[in-house]
């Protein structure tokens, strides 16, 4: 636990947070972790939550159900048919929803930013995100960390979740934390489980200290680097290649459907990669 957490005073901007992403594949438990966040947190922090979904609410549903949070605190940005752009190359939506919830409780010590539950490689803008958690679970396979893309190689923090599934999954824990820590050049990984006090508690400590040094002008947003192409299935059964190569939202197939906006029609089909 860092030893003194400035005030807003002493920064720049009093009204602004520090804006934390967490992304993630599918059930890892990126939507758990920022609610363990918020039970462990919002004693000493004034929080808020961002949500992302492809057409509905559920995450802030869930968040604003397990009553760790002011459910007026946790805002669901809906994505449309590409849950990523809307954190990748077209930010829009959630800026204005992260700007809102900082004007309306100022001032916010931090708000968490949740992807839509996506692919592998999913990575946050540095232009919407200070720093970014990417979650893996170990029910995922002890392989996958050191398959990463650039969120598992890159993101300020990543999580080896439900480290207590470990015995029943056949996972070796330290063995797939050192290959994570390889495949980060050393960059931190934290195995978690909502189960083990003691990485709860590093949990906290290390967005607190992440506090500290984002208020003193110390951390730096790093940008973990386009995402790595991937595949959308469609309403017919096929799909596309879609890639966020050129930083601006543009990729490789045909299609009407908005990005990183509300949906005006959401597509039946969307694949999760
Ligand atoms: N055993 C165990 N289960 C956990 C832990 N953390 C989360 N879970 C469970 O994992 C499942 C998925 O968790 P969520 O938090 O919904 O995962 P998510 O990544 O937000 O899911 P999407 O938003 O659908 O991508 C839920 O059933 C959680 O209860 C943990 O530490 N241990």
């Amino acid at each position: 636990m860092p030893d003194t957490l400035p005030d807003h005073q002493a920064t720049q901007n009093p009204t602004r947070s520090l804006r934390l992403g967490v992304a993630g594949p599918v059930g890892t438990g990126k939507s758990s972790l920022i609610a363990l966040l918020c039970r462990e947190l919002s004693g000493v922090l004034q929080l808020g939550v961002i949500t992302n979904d492809i057409y509905t609410d559920e995450d802030a549903r869930f968040l604003r159900s397990a009553g760790v949070l002011d459910p007026e605190r946790i805002r669901a940005v809906e994505t449309g048919a590409c849950p990523h752009t809307a954190i990748r190359d077209d930010v829009t939506a959630n800026l204005l929803a992260v700007e809102d919830l900082e004007e309306d409780f100022a001032p916010l010590d931090v708000v968490l930013v949740e992807s839509g539950g996506d692919n592998l490689t999913a990575t946050f803008s540095p232009a919407l995100v200070d720093a970014q958690i990417f979650v893996l679970d170990v029910a995922g396979g002890g392989d996958v960390a050191r398959k990463g893309g650039p969120g598992i190689a890159r993101a300020d923090l990543l999580v080896v979740n439900k480290t207590d599934l470990a015995p029943y999954v056949g996972v070796d824990v330290p063995r797939m934390v050192l290959d994570a820590t390889a495949a980060r050049d050393g960059a931190p990984v934290l195995a978690l489980s909502r189960l083990d006090r003691e990485s709860i508690d590093a949990l906290t400590t290390w967005v607190q200290t992440l506090l500290v040094a984002h208020r003193a002008g110390a951390h730096v947003p790093q940008d973990p680097g386009p995402m790595a192409p991937h595949f959308h299935a469609d309403e017919e059964g096929n799909g596309f290649l879609h890639t966020h190569d050129e930083g601006d939202g543009s990729h490789d197939h045909p299609h009407d459907h908005p990005h990183g906006d509300v949906p005006a029609e959401p597509a039946a089909a969307v694949g999760r990669d």
